[in-house]
């Protein structure tokens, strides 16, 4: 059974369709990316996927249980990631993770254990001790990754995790979800590097104007390479 299972999703803002009948499944272990381009509706279906948006119609279930806005239970076991930095700038990191532990429930030994190994996952073990205001933007998603790891979910969802950081901090976000996944996390991530996908992905979705286009490895999908099939699929390159 999949981690993740999500069939016929739709929403509209207003009379604009954004999401259209998207379904895919996410497996144990397994890396997905949402591959599309600015307004294709990535952050829309994972909004949904997460639970922090209502649906107009569709289903996602985790682990077979049903999930939506209201579901307490199927959320614990999510890791969700925004594109936009919830940090406090003038907590250390390591303050900023115990403050959303909290919210977890984690407390005392336990959220202490969890938090210093959040720091080494994610490399910022050594600079914990540092406010997060004086953080590289590299180092600020890092420590939003693992803010979404204190529960050590099951799926692990994450909108855009390399858009605009230094290579350095790609590099390391990279091997991160590299090794989360050979943990036997499930990995939801959007992206509209191809290069990356390809290289991360055991399997890609290819989302524009709502509508999924196209599924598979990227070896599938690969005509030389993604960015050549987004071109046959829709026309138009992906960077434009
Ligand atoms: N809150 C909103 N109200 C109205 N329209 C919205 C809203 N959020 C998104 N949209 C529209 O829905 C469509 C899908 O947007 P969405 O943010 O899901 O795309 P995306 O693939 O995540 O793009 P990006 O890479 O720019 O984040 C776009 O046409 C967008 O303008």
């Amino acid at each position: 059974m999949p981690v993740l299972e999500v069939t016929g999703l739709r929403k509209s803002y207003k009379d604009r369709l954004a999401v259209d009948d998207v379904g895919f499944a996410v497996g144990e272990g397994e890396t997905y990316g949402l591959l599309g381009p600015n307004g294709a509706g990535k952050t829309t279906t994972i909004s949904m996927v997460v639970g922090v948006l209502a649906r107009d119609a569709g289903e996602v279930r985790i682990d077979g249980r049903p999930h939506d806005t209201a579901s307490t239970s199927t959320k614990s076991v999510i890791g969700y990631v925004p594109q936009e930095l919830a940090l406090y700038p003038d907590l250390t990191a390591r303050e900023n993770l115990r403050f959303f532990a909290g919210l977890y429930g984690m407390r005392g030994g336990e959220a202490r254990r969890r938090i210093e190994e959040v720091l080494t996952t994610v490399g910022l073990a050594d600079r914990a001790g540092e406010a997060v205001g004086k953080y590289s933007g590299g180092m600020s998603r890092r420590l939003n990754i693992g803010i979404g790891l204190l529960n050590r979910p099951r799926l692990l969802v994450l909108d855009e995790p390399t858009a605009g950081v230094d290579p350095q901090s790609r590099t390391a976000i990279l091997d991160n979800v590299r090794s989360l996944a050979c943990d036997g996390i499930a990995v939801l991530y959007t992206t509209h590097y191809m290069e990356e996908a390809e290289r991360l992905c055991d399997r890609v979705g290819i989302i524009d104007g709502g509508r999924m286009l196209a599924e598979g490895s990227p070896r599938e999908l690969g005509a030389p390479d993604l960015e050549a099939a987004f071109l046959q699929l829709t026309g138009r390159a992906l960077r434009d």
